[in-house]
């Protein structure tokens, strides 16, 4: 089996306070991981990490087979899809979907390098499938918040990455758009040449079934790591929260209420 995340006593200290705590995490081929954490519990650091963009203090990260320290992150980069909110707000508001689209096969913001006609038709198949088409020609700042993230998610894979990272993807969507995006990710991991997806959220209920593993983050530290269904259990949840909750599984979905 090969590893695709693979992360080693991670620290991370700033003026003074420890971040994130002895923090060990393997992802192996073929799983789907979702992350759940509180608040400033340091999930968008790890993901920091995960990029490149942020150095461990301690420890050794590698992904898809590369070491950090020993490969050029940017390119490694081209491989690792990530839709997150920060990234809209350093998005070219003006810019037309289908070149948002088509700049994710760049990993860039803006469109410095020209696409070809294949690149044109591969990001209107990719909005086709993710059914967000009818977008093509309108500006980034005059679609909902689903249908940008829908776009985003069609600009991360342009470049067919190994790895996708959706970071609170359903930030500011309504029920409907909410369950729609969900059934995307769904529709995309059962795809041949799918991404391994990483799946950050506050939410139990959007941990979908085909996320086969859950990370519990909590003040820095794995709390708990492993099997969703293990993981996402009352007794486990009530200590992670400091609150007592109680699930109830529908559909292959965990929904939790204050007990
Ligand atoms: N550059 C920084 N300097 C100092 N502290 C930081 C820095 N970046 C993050 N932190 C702190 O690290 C902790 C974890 O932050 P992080 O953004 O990773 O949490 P999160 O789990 O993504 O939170 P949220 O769910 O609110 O987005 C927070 O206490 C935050 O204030």
């Amino acid at each position: 089996m090969k590893t695709i995340i693979e992360m080693r006593d991670i620290s991370w200290v700033r003026d003074g306070k420890t971040l994130l705590q002895d923090v060990d995490w393997s992802v192996e081929e073929h799983q789907h991981w979702a992350i759940l954490g509180l608040n400033g519990s340091g999930k968008t650091t790890l993901l920091n990490m995960l990029n490149g963009y942020q150095w461990p203090t301690t420890g050794r990260i590698s992904v898809l087979g590369q070491t950090f320290g020993e490969v050029d992150v940017r390119e490694l980069r081209r491989s690792i899809g990530w839709v997150s909110s920060s990234l809209q707000e350093k998005l070219y508001v003006n810019e037309k979907a289908e070149n948002l689209v088509v700049s994710g096969k760049f990993a860039s913001i803006g469109l410095y390098e020209q696409p070809t006609d294949e690149d044109y038709e591969k990001a209107r198949s990719l909005m086709e499938q993710l059914q967000c088409a009818h977008l093509y020609n309108r500006t980034y700042q005059t679609c909902s918040q689903g249908e940008k993230q829908k776009l985003l998610i069609a600009r991360a894979l342009m470049a067919s990455p190994k790895l996708l990272i959706l970071d609170e993807a359903t930030n500011g969507l309504d029920f409907i758009s909410r369950e729609a995006l969900l059934s995307s990710i769904e529709w995309l991991s059962q795809q041949p040449d799918a991404p391994h997806m990483i799946y950050v959220t506050h939410h139990t209920e959007e941990i979908l079934p085909i996320f086969s593993h859950t990370l519990l983050l909590r003040r820095g530290e794995v709390f708990a790591a492993g099997p969703t269904r293990e993981v996402l259990q009352d007794d486990h949840l009530s200590a992670f929260f400091e609150m007592p909750v109680e699930l109830t599984w529908r559909h292959d979905r965990a929904w939790l209420a204050k007990r």
